[in-house]
């Protein structure tokens, strides 16, 4: 495909070697008067010294990489709107949140932070990004809430991807955590409901079917409340009817509340595919599209469920529907499957691929599995110990699994230390009274799975402890991100054990490209490590960064250039013209890396079964006698399960999938 996009930092930081980097957050600003700062208004100690380790008898100050004898996050105090107060509350008496925007000193937050991160934007015709919500004509009653919430300006991921939606394009974002991205597709939303004069019009079909106009899917229940909260704030007083509907609540409940009415609708997947089953949801008249966490709803196991959603139940096509996908990760691959939703579509990068922003101080102790527990208890100690705790400093523990959860829980409170677990085992009362009460900070400790790794926007908290680290290096971005959220700073701090070596190079590498300290050690590591070169996770791609459609090769032949020696990816042209695009396609994607060097993913049209509109596409299934593991037909996302996939007879009737997803993944997924 030629690569007909450009691509322009548009504001790019000149990134100066290591020992002079400063990063933005404490430029020119003095964060905690009194301390004391380098002449350039930096910290005293500059990074790339020396890595200060995790010291038992101290706390480790992320805003001077010093050890600190106070508590570091008092600065950042504000309140944010609850997300149990009803949006009037919220909004007339609750918001007190404000933001240093200017970047100037002393308080508050400072969305400066993100002022001069790299921007990269492909595609045709790239409506210009704005500096200021006045820029941009979304109308009066949303300019009033986006007043009443408080928010000053626009952050990058807002001033680029706004204009671009508001113009009606589809559009992929990858933008840092905590950076500002629901509203980035709220406001558009609000605004071309409130414009295209829709509202309250009579929609075809009986009372009891409701016709969202707008579909926001999301990958968990808590995070579809919570964009409930938000998406109903923004549209405060316009008339716009927001509902959300997610597994593990009574559905009747949420019938009710489709039947008083509903322009934007906010789901999970599996509870929405319920809703449609039994014909009281129809996608039909589906204007707007949204998949928050856009990667994650792609990747393994939970790509088929959102195939049929987008693709076969009555939603309209790419071209007849505006389809935005946001995430602060999304890995060529996941790109790729993606693009399959998207029309003409404009992919915006914002911040360095993977990074979790500056703002986020990352550490990583070398630990075994058997001192982990004692280690936490240091940490803990120390903060305590630093005045640090209460509810302006709360902390998130992951661990793997659901029972490590509740095990370590009731350790901690045993050991003094209020703790909640939160995982997809807990009933939903369970699942959002942990939240609450973390939330709140009447208990400071959330010890979480991953469940509680993606979106969850929770104003303090300071400190993310990866007691198990993740497999993927997509996942640790995103529980990261829990903390250093809205230009606020945090700290993060990572236990390895020799478990994961297969992650140290991933690590190692996102850890220096976000400027911190990589110790010794973990290089090494990375060093020997086969695994997760380049940046890439084991699934194989990087954070993304990078359109992946710049790396066709300018025949326009649908040949993606091989990153890797032995892969050979021939995608289907995304270039054709769409209607036709499947038409002969051959998808024959991946290896993805040295570990998969043997394998020959030959994926199949995901439709060839059904869709008369492949007609003509090759489907290359594996054919049920071949000896197992000779090759991989699964999803090459889900190598890593070859084992599973080969072992089971290949269904027949199924979409070339040998096992169900759902069965191995199901953490998270509602
Ligand atoms: N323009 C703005 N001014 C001030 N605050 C803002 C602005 N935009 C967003 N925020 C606040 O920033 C916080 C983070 O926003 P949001 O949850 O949308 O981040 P995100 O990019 O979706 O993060 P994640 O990748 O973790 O899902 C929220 O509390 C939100 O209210």
């Amino acid at each position: 495909m030629e690569d007909e996009s450009w691509t322009e930092v548009m504001s790019r930081r000149n990134r100066p070697s290591q020992p002079t980097y400063v990063p933005p957050h404490l430029r020119n600003t003095t964060p905690f008067p009194g301390r004391r700062l380098s002449a350039r208004g930096g910290r005293a100690r500059t990074r790339g010294a020396t890595a200060p380790p995790h010291p038992p008898a101290s706390f480790y100050d992320p805003l001077t990489q010093t050890r600190a004898s106070r508590p570091f996050h008092t600065v950042n105090a504000f309140s944010f709107d609850s997300p149990q107060k009803t949006p009037k509350a919220a909004m007339d008496g609750g918001a007190t949140r404000s933001y240093a925007v200017d970047g100037g000193g002393g308080g508050g937050v400072k969305f400066d932070a993100y002022e001069d991160i790299p921007v990269k934007a492909s595609g045709e015709d790239i409506p210009p990004p704005v500096r200021t919500f006045a820029e941009i004509d979304m109308g009066k009653a949303l300019n009033d809430n986006i007043r009443r919430c408080k928010y000053v300006k626009p952050t990058p991921v807002q001033r680029h991807a706004i204009p671009v939606a508001m113009a009606g394009r589809d559009l992929m974002a990858c933008a840092q955590t905590g950076s500002g991205k629901t509203a980035a597709f709220c406001f558009p939303i609000i605004s071309g409901l409130l414009r295209g004069n829709v509202l309250g019009k009579p929609r075809r079909g009986g009372a009891r079917v409701a016709y969202p106009l707008a579909l926001i899917l999301s990958p968990t229940r808590e995070l579809s409340c919570q964009i409930h909260e938000e998406v109903k704030k923004f549209s405060y007083q316009t008339g716009v009817k927001v509902v959300v509907a997610y597994g593990g609540a009574p559905i009747s409940e949420q019938f009710r509340n489709l039947e008083r009415g509903v322009d934007i609708l906010v789901a999970t997947p599996g509870r929405l595919v319920d809703m449609i089953e039994r014909t009281r949801v129809s996608l039909s008249m589906v204007k707007y599209l949204v998949l928050d966490e856009a990667d994650r709803m792609l990747d393994m196991g939970f790509e088929r469920e959102i195939r049929k959603i987008v693709e076969r139940m009555e939603m309209p096509p790419p071209g007849a529907r505006q389809t935005m996908l946001f995430s602060a990760t999304f890995p060529t691959e996941i790109q790729r499957l993606a693009s399959d939703f998207l029309t003409r579509y404009i992919f915006l990068a914002i911040g360095r691929v993977g990074s979790s922003t500056d703002l986020i101080v990352q550490k990583v102790d070398l630990i075994q599995e058997k001192d982990k527990r004692s280690h936490l208890m240091n940490l803990l100690h120390e903060k305590r110990a630093q005045g640090m705790q209460g509810e302006h400093a709360l902390t998130v523990v992951f661990v793997e699994t659901k029972r490590g959860a509740d095990a370590l829980q009731l350790w901690l409170s045993k050991k003094g230390f209020s703790a909640i677990a939160i995982h997809g085992d807990k009933v939903q009362m369970e699942r959002e009274q942990a939240l609450r009460s973390f939330k709140t900070g009447s208990i400071p400790i959330l010890v979480a799975t991953d469940v509680a790794a993606r979106g969850l926007d929770v104003p303090h908290v300071t400190h993310v402890i990866n007691y198990d680290l993740p497999k993927d290096i997509n996942d640790y971005v995103h529980r990261i991100g829990r903390t250093g959220r809205a230009g606020k700073t945090g700290l993060a701090t990572a236990f390895f054990s020799d478990k994961n070596l297969p992650i140290a190079k991933a690590l190692a590498e996102l850890m220096q490209e976000a400027n911190q300290e990589v110790p010794t050690w973990l290089t090494e590591y990375a060093a020997t490590s086969s695994y997760g070169g380049s940046g890439r996770s084991h699934r194989g791609s990087t954070f993304g960064g990078h359109d992946f459609r710049t790396d066709a090769d300018t025949s326009g032949n649908g040949f993606y250039k091989s990153q890797y020696a032995d892969a050979i990816s021939i995608s289907q042209p995304h270039d054709a013209s769409y209607g036709a695009q499947h038409a002969g396609a051959v998808d024959i994607s991946q290896p993805y890396g040295a570990q998969y060097a043997d394998a020959i993913a030959i994926s199949q049209p995901y439709d060839a079964p059904n869709g008369s509109q492949y007609a003509g596409a090759l489907a290359i299934s594996q054919p049920d006698d071949a000896p197992s593991g000779a090759f991989s037909y699964a999803n090459p996302l889900t190598s890593s399960f070859s084992a599973t996939a080969a072992a089971e007879p290949f269904p027949a009737g199924t979409n070339g999938y040998g096992f169900d997803h759902g069965s191995i993944v199901a953490s998270g997924w509602d």
